[in-house]
């Protein structure tokens, strides 16, 4: 008789897991619980790109996968509405760097991002994505992160290409490169992140051209569009590579 292991945070039995991957495709029961890949979403704003995340759960885009958590450094980030608005809701977090210090005399911003580190792991994830996380983490959180049993990955979606406007405002300082001639091009992609800020290795590569006298807003309009399509192709592709480990 087969040892069944009852894993209660993925609601499986690993046993009719390995039996469910090992069966062909045909005989497959769908009554036969396969645990859904975790994720926990790190924004700061808006949330667009989160909504794409959302929207693709459990669909050919991005089967089997679930957000368990989304983490604002913002309070005000709208992301956090849309996670609420779910359907089904998805737990948020909210831990802003400047009240935390402020409340905590003496701690550092390493500290914080310990704690963002901590809120995380809390989720025992098979994925981190930082969708519009405005804040540099530092070794406070990649140690914690990657030096776990089970290393986690984490991957960012950054508005331009490997090398190029690295960092905050990469959008508005491709468009004024493009405005005085230097580049015909820009685009977005998502990474895998390091300490070196964006300089990850690239997961998928989108380049979008500019317009002659196209406005910013129009441009950030078209870029948001592939961002929203790569960030879900990123999200998959390191899921399924956690996956055939
Ligand atoms: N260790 C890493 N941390 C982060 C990475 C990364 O690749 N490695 N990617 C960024 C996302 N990002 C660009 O894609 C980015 C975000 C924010 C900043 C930045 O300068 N932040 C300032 C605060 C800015 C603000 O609050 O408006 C800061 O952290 O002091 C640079 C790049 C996410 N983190
Ligand atoms: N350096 C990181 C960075 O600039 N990220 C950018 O923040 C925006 C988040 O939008 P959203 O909140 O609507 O998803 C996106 O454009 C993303 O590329």
């Amino acid at each position: 008789m087969e040892a069944y292991i009852y894993d209660k945070r993925r609601y499986s039995i690993w046993s009719f897991d390995l039996y469910y991957h090992s069966c062909p495709a045909a005989i497959r029961s769908p009554f036969i619980m396969v645990p859904k890949r975790r994720i926990v979403v790190l924004i700061s704003g808006s949330g667009t790109n989160l909504q794409a995340l959302i929207d693709a759960q459990n669909t050919p885009a991005l089967p089997n996968a679930k957000i368990s958590l989304v983490l604002s450094n913002r309070k005000a980030a709208y992301g956090l509405t849309r996670a609420a608005q779910a359907n089904p809701p998805i737990r948020t977090a909210y831990l802003a760097l400047q009240p935390f210090l402020k409340t905590n005399p003496g701690k550092t911003r390493t500290d914080y991002d310990v704690e963002i580190a901590k809120i995380v792991l809390k989720e025992q994830p098979d994925l981190v994505v930082l969708a519009g996380w405005m804040h540099i983490l530092g070794d406070g959180f990649l140690d914690l992160v990657y030096t776990v049993k089970r290393s986690i990955p984490v991957i960012n979606l950054h508005p331009a290409l490997p090398g190029e406007f690295n960092g905050a405002s990469a959008i508005e300082r491709a468009y004024e490169a493009f405005k005085k001639g230097e580049i015909t091009r820009s685009g977005a992609m998502v990474h895998r992140v390091v300490k070196d800020v964006d300089r990850g290795e690239p997961l998928i590569v989108r380049e979008v051209p500019f317009v002659q006298n196209e406005p910013l807003d129009a441009y950030e309009e078209r870029l948001h569009k592939i961002e929203w399509e790569i960030i879900v192709m990123g999200t998959k592709k390191v899921l399924d590579e956690v996956e055939a480990i």
